[in-house]
Order: structure tokens, then sequence, then C-alpha cells
């Protein structure tokens, strides 16, 4: 007869992401019993620690320091083993951060509803079952595999988790999405020295970013070495010696691109499969999403969501921000929701980076602001000389203007350090600074935040 262990907490966690673990540390300090349900012991901590932001980020900074010198396969599999170890180290502390409160476990294995109140985890007799008066659902995503012939069948797919821990350089490698995924990866690959070719749906490339910013970012990847090939359909996938055919239309007409390691990027969707949400109550949404409100509350009062399953934007700080909300309903006054978010920042990591905020111009103009615009190339902003300093003058700096507040709308930064002016530009715009405060600042040098001295006397239009 199967037997099974019964468990019961006041909040039981589903999954290890940035949101998850920081509502359990912040519950599990107030005096909440916590269980944390983990489905594998490779994601202790969830994507951004093991597979995401920080594995591809030092892959970012491991391949932009190589010298021409360096051999390409060792160089690669030497930074391999940095990103193995940093990551691994990680894991085992955020592991051991959680589980070892008193009031907090970490189970690992795929936790399932059972009822509104009950998750299972495991079968038969090594069922384990958890009944917790409040359940945080933040199971995160997983990539959208989009539908091409032989794609199932091809042994030279990879994922971008594999590829933070591919052993061998790949020689050609195809990227299928020009999204933050996919060029990441593509500046990545091309600076260990793969060819590096990306094939992308829509007819130009980063389509919600101006043009004239697009365009710069495109300009300096192809400068890079990496094929863009906007407007082009992957239509099949053929192995063949050695390798694989990657067959595409663009304009009408059939072409193709020959890889040994292809990366479907497609976008990434709620992980929702397999939790049966049914016997929860807990709806989703035709792609995939728990529904919530704005205060990440599920049809079930006592069920929230956190995180990409969600179905909101996928970043890591919005999963975090997701957690404040949570705390704030268990915890807090309640007040906190995901309408208070503005002026939100990204970035996406190629080299030199990208990040915007707030509106761009098309976007403001589409909503008939008065606006004025100032946009420079970064070589030849005169107060930028950190640029030289590090000798990597590309990118181009834009910003959005209220010409009637001189407070600023919007910004696309491709530039170096632009992660981090970002989150300066996003802190303003919250503020309300205004252009002429942020030209009028004293800043340290040489640094990027100098441009500001300058970059809003630049105006075009
Ligand atoms: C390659 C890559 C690079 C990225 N780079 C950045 C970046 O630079 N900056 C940034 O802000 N964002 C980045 N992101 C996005 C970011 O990683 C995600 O938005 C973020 O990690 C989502 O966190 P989360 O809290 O929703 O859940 P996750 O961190 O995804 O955690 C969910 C966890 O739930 C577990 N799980 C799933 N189903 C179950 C189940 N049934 N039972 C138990 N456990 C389960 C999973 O194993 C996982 O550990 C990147 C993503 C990828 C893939
Ligand atoms: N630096 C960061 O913050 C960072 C880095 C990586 C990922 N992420 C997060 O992960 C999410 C997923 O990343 P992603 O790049 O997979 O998704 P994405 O939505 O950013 O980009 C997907 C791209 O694939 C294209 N596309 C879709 N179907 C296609 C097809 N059949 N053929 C060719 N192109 C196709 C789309 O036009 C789009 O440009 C991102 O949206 C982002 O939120 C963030």
């Amino acid at each position: 007869m199967d037997t099974t262990t019964s468990l019961t907490a006041d909040v039981i966690v589903l999954g290890f992401g940035k949101g998850g673990k920081t509502a359990a540390h912040a519950l599990s300090n107030a005096g909440k019993r916590i269980i944390l349900i983990e489905q594998s012991e490779d994601m202790y901590g969830g994507t951004c620690p093991n597979v995401g932001c920080i594995p591809t980020k030092m892959l970012v900074h491991y391949s932009n320091s190589r010298r021409l010198e360096d051999a390409a396969q060792e160089f690669f599999a030497n930074s391999i083993e940095g990103v193995r170890k940093l990551t691994s180290a990680g894991r085992a502390a955020n592991f051991k951060a959680l589980d070892s409160k008193d009031l907090a476990t970490v189970i690992t294995g795929k936790a399932r509803f059972i009822d509104p109140h009950t998750v299972a985890v495991g079968e038969g007799k090594d069922t384990i079952t958890v009944t917790g008066s409040t359940i945080l659902i933040n199971t995160g995503s997983e990539p959208i595999v989009p539908r091409i012939d032989g794609i199932d069948d091809s042994e030279h797919l990879v994922s971008s988790s594999d590829l933070t821990r591919l052993q061998k350089l790949p020689e050609n490698l195809v990227i299928i999405g020009g999204g933050y995924l996919g060029l990441e990866f593509a500046s990545i690959y091309r600076h260990f020295g793969s060819e590096v070719t990306v094939l992308e749906a829509a007819d130009r490339l980063l389509p919600k970013e101006d043009e004239d910013v697009a365009s710069v970012a495109a300009e300096i990847l192809a400068g890079d070495g990496i094929t863009l090939i906007p407007g082009s359909f992957a239509t099949s996938i053929e192995d063949v010696d050695g390798g694989t055919i990657v067959t595409y239309m663009k304009d009408g007409v059939s072409h193709t691109v020959r890889g040994d390691a292809v990366l479907p990027a497609t976008g990434r969707k709620p992980a929702t499969d397999g939790l049966n949400l049914e016997a929860a109550g807990v709806a989703v949404t035709p792609r995939g999403a728990v529904v919530v409100d704005e205060h990440l509350r599920t049809a079930q009062p006592h069920i929230f969501a956190l995180g990409d399953v969600n179905g909101g934007p996928q970043f890591t700080y919005i999963s975090l921000d997701d957690a404040r909300i949570v705390i704030d309903q268990l915890l807090g006054d309640g007040k906190r929701s995901v309408k208070d978010r503005v002026a939100v920042p990204k970035t996406v990591f190629i080299t030199p980076p990208l990040a915007t905020v707030g509106l761009t111009e098309r976007e403001a103009r589409a909503r008939g602001l008065n606006i004025k615009v100032a946009r420079e190339n970064v070589a030849n902003i005169v107060a930028l000389r950190r640029t030289y300093t590090v000798e990597e003058t590309r990118g181009v700096m834009k910003f959005i203007l209220d010409a009637d507040t001189d407070q600023i709308l919007g910004a696309a930064i491709l530039s170096i350090d632009a992660q981090e002016v970002i989150n300066m530009i996003s802190l303003a715009m919250q503020q309300g600074v205004t252009a002429t405060a942020l030209t009028n600042g004293i800043y340290t040098h040489p640094s990027t935040t100098e441009a500001f001295n300058e970059i809003f006397t630049k105006i075009v239009s």
C-alpha cells in the first residue's frame, strides 16, 4: 500500500525564482512556516543565477576579454568553467540561505496542485503532500520552440541553458529569433569566435525600438561579423553529416544556412504545464499565464503568482518587484500594486549594451505629444571621454523630452555602461528631474554619466 508524507506550512512557494525566494525569506523572517518546492537541484535560486542573467553576463565579460592570440576553443572551455564555478557557488548559497532557516524547508521535486490548499510532489509511496494557508506560484517560464519541420529530430538544437554550459565552441551558430536572448548569444558567441547567423522574422532588428537606434545596433552587430537576416522565416531543419541545414524564406525566396548548433530564441512562455491549476481553481490565459489582479492574487485569494509565470515582463527585477507586492499583501498595508511601476528600464546586453526606458519617439509621436528629440552618436559627445579611455566609442544616445515641461519621456542608450546610466535616467523620470537639471549636474570624470552635460543640447527635431 502506498504511504505518503503529509506536511503543513503557512506559505507554500512553488519554484525557487527571484520572486518566490525573496518572499520566502521575508515571510519566514516574519515568523511564517515556509515550504519551498523546486523541481530541480540544478535550479536552486531559479533561472537568473543558474542559466539566465548571471551566466550570460559572465559570458559577455569573458567573450569581450578574448585576445587575438587566445586559442578560441581553449579560451571558450575556460570561460564555461568560470561560469560553472560561479553558478554552482550561487546555487549552493541560495539553497543554504533558505533551507538553513529554522522556519523554512526546501523540497526538491515537481509540484502539482491536488486542491486549492494542497500540492503534491513525487509519485506513489514517495509522494509528499503539503497543505498551506497561502500559496505562491513562481514557476517561471520556458522556451517557446517554433514549429519548424524537422526541429524535433535535429541533434544540433541547443537551448539557451545549453549555451551557458557547452563544452565545444560551435563553428557555426544559427539563431532563430533576434530578440533579447538571440542578440545576446549572437554577440557572445561571435566574440568567442563562432560564425553566427540570426534569422529574425520582423522586417528589421529590434522592431520595438526607433529605427535610428535599431540601425546603429544592427551596424555594430554586423560590423562584428554577425550575419543578420531580418524578414526571414525558418521553414525546415535537416541534419546532415556533422551539422544541420536550416532552410528559411526571405522575400518569397528559399535560402539555406548551415550550422553545427541551432538556438531557437523566439520567446518564452509561462511554465504552467503540469501544475494542475484546474484542481486549484486558478485560471490561465490562452498563452498559459496565471491570471492575476494588480496585487498578483489569482481568483483564489490565498494563491498568488509572481514572476514570468503571471505573464508580465520577463525580467528578474520585475519578479523581485512582484515579491514586494505579495509581501505587502501578506505583511504590509496591501497598497502596493503593479500599477505603481513607472519608467521600468531594460537592457539588452550586446556589446556595447542597449538600454531603454519610457517612450520611443515613435510612441510619443503616435500619442500626439509635444516633444523634442535629442540624439547624438557616442563618438561625437565631447563630454563623454570615458568611451575613448576604454576604446569603445560605438553607439548612440537618444532622449525624448516633453517640449513643454522639459521632463524626460524616454531614452535609448547604446553605449558602454548603458545598463548603469539607464537606472539614473529611470530615477530622474520617476522623480520629475528635468533635462536642464541633468545638464547642470556635476558628475565624476571620466564617466558615461557626463554625457548628460551635453546630450540635451543636441536637439535634432
Ligand atoms: C538566457 C537568459 C538570460 C536572461 N538575462 C536576463 C538579464 O540579464 N536580466 C534580467 O532581468 N532578466 C534576464 N532574463 C530573464 C530572467 O531570467 C527571468 O525573467 C527571471 O529569472 C524570472 O524569474 P522568476 O522568479 O519568474 O522564476 P525563475 O527564476 O524562472 O524560477 C522558476 C523556478 O521554478 C521551477 N519550477 C518550474 N515548474 C516547477 C514545478 N512544477 N514545481 C517546482 N518547481 C518548478 C524552475 O525549475 C525554476 O527554478 C534572462 C533569461 C534567460 C533565459
Ligand atoms: N537582458 C535581459 O534582460 C534579458 C536577456 C535575455 C532574455 N530576457 C527575457 O527573456 C525573454 C525571452 O527572450 P527571447 O529573446 O526569446 O524573446 P523576445 O520576445 O525578446 O524575442 C523573440 C524574437 O524572436 C522573433 N521571432 C518569433 N518567432 C520567430 C520565428 N518563427 N522566426 C524568427 N524569428 C522569430 C521575434 O520577432 C522577436 O524578435 C525576453 O523577452 C526578456 O524579457 C531578458
